[in-house]
């Protein structure tokens, strides 16, 4: 059985705000408020487990916040969590606005020296081949924009399977490495390349440029207008959305991620893989929080159409 290990070098608290249209400038009053434990690897550890999957949740935690984080991971979300504590700075309080627009304020995280990264190193080398190694969300100021290259390059010869889902140079550096997977979203590919994209065949000229540097599946998310796959063997898979309202999408792609993840684990297919994906996400935006099982097999019945 192979054992899935996420990593968040920079996890979160989350917290989420509505506010009636929003102003900047005064005082705004808030009138609903709710603190998740967030970070991108956390939230994909926490839909796998939803769909039957354990899952070692690896990364760096720090001050009263990192605490609560860790408390909130082990006892609330359920998931086999190894943070490791640091000593400097405090872990991210990640600000969520609901207002007529979405938007998001993300903190910088604490300070994680060479001797809390030899730590996660330690850790790392209990991996084996066929291990799935899931490097997702930004990491502290701290760290070296290399640091998933780092990771990569000490595991090239155990035959891992990686899933990326970062932006930047934190993600263009490991395509080397031959990610399994990487889940750009269309803004993070626009903002790779430096291009507006307008159509599907953008969409698939650029995922066709991300596996020319080495990435074998490229998944672009697009938010309320679904999702477009690349796969390794050159085919091109276009899917939609799962019907409902959204209430906060925030952790959307990680469910996704999570989803592909544990749909392909099953049999090796892509559609399977790319409907469960797009099930976890709509469930996790249609909810307060992140999804849980029944609701994400709900979506999945409606999306395929079934009772
Ligand atoms: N408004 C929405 N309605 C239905 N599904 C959604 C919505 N927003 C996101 N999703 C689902 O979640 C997936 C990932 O969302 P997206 O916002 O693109 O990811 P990210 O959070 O990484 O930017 C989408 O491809 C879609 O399947
Ligand atoms: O590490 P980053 O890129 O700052 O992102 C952290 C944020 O991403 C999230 O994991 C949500 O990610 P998505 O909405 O992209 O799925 C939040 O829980 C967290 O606050």
């Amino acid at each position: 059985m192979k054992i899935i290990y996420t990593i968040t070098f920079n996890p979160a608290l989350d917290y989420v705000i509505s506010v009636d249209h929003f102003k900047t400038g005064v005082v705004n009053r808030v009138n609903e408020e709710h603190i998740f434990c967030g970070g991108k690897g956390l939230n994909v550890s926490f839909i796998l487990k939803e769909l039957g999957y354990d899952s070692k949740a690896l990364g760096f935690v720090a001050g009263f916040t990192g605490d609560e984080i860790a408390r909130l991971a082990r006892e609330e979300m359920g998931i086999n969590a190894d943070f490791i504590k640091v000593k400097e700075g405090m872990s991210r309080i990640n600000v969520k606005l609901r207002s007529d627009e979405e938007s998001e304020i993300n903190g910088i995280g604490p300070k994680i020296t060479k001797e809390d990264l030899e730590k996660l190193f330690k850790q790392l080398d209990q991996m084996d081949k066929s291990d799935v190694l899931v490097l997702s969300g930004s990491i502290p100021k701290s760290i070296s924009s290399g640091i998933y290259e780092t990771i990569l390059h000490r595991l090239q010869d155990k035959n891992i399977f990686s899933v990326v889902d970062a932006t930047g140079d934190l993600l263009m550096n490991v395509l080397k490495y031959k990610p399994f997977l990487i889940k750009p979203n269309n803004h993070e590919i626009e903002e790779i390349f430096n291009v507006k994209l307008e159509s599907e065949e953008d969409l698939i000229f650029y995922a066709k440029k991300l596996q020319e540097e080495g990435a074998r599946n490229v998944l672009i998310s697009l938010a309320g207008d679904g999702s477009l796959l690349v796969d390794e063997h050159g085919g091109t898979h276009r899917i939609g959305v799962c019907k409902g309202k959204v209430k906060n999408s925030v952790g959307a792609g990680d469910s996704m991620v999570a989803g592909f993840i544990a749909g392909y684990l099953r049999n090796g297919d892509y559609m399977e893989a790319l409907e469960l994906g797009t099930a976890c996400g709509g469930a996790t935006a249609f909810s307060d929080s992140l999804a849980t099982k029944d609701f994400i097999y709900e979506n999945l019945r409606q999306l395929k159409g079934e009772k």
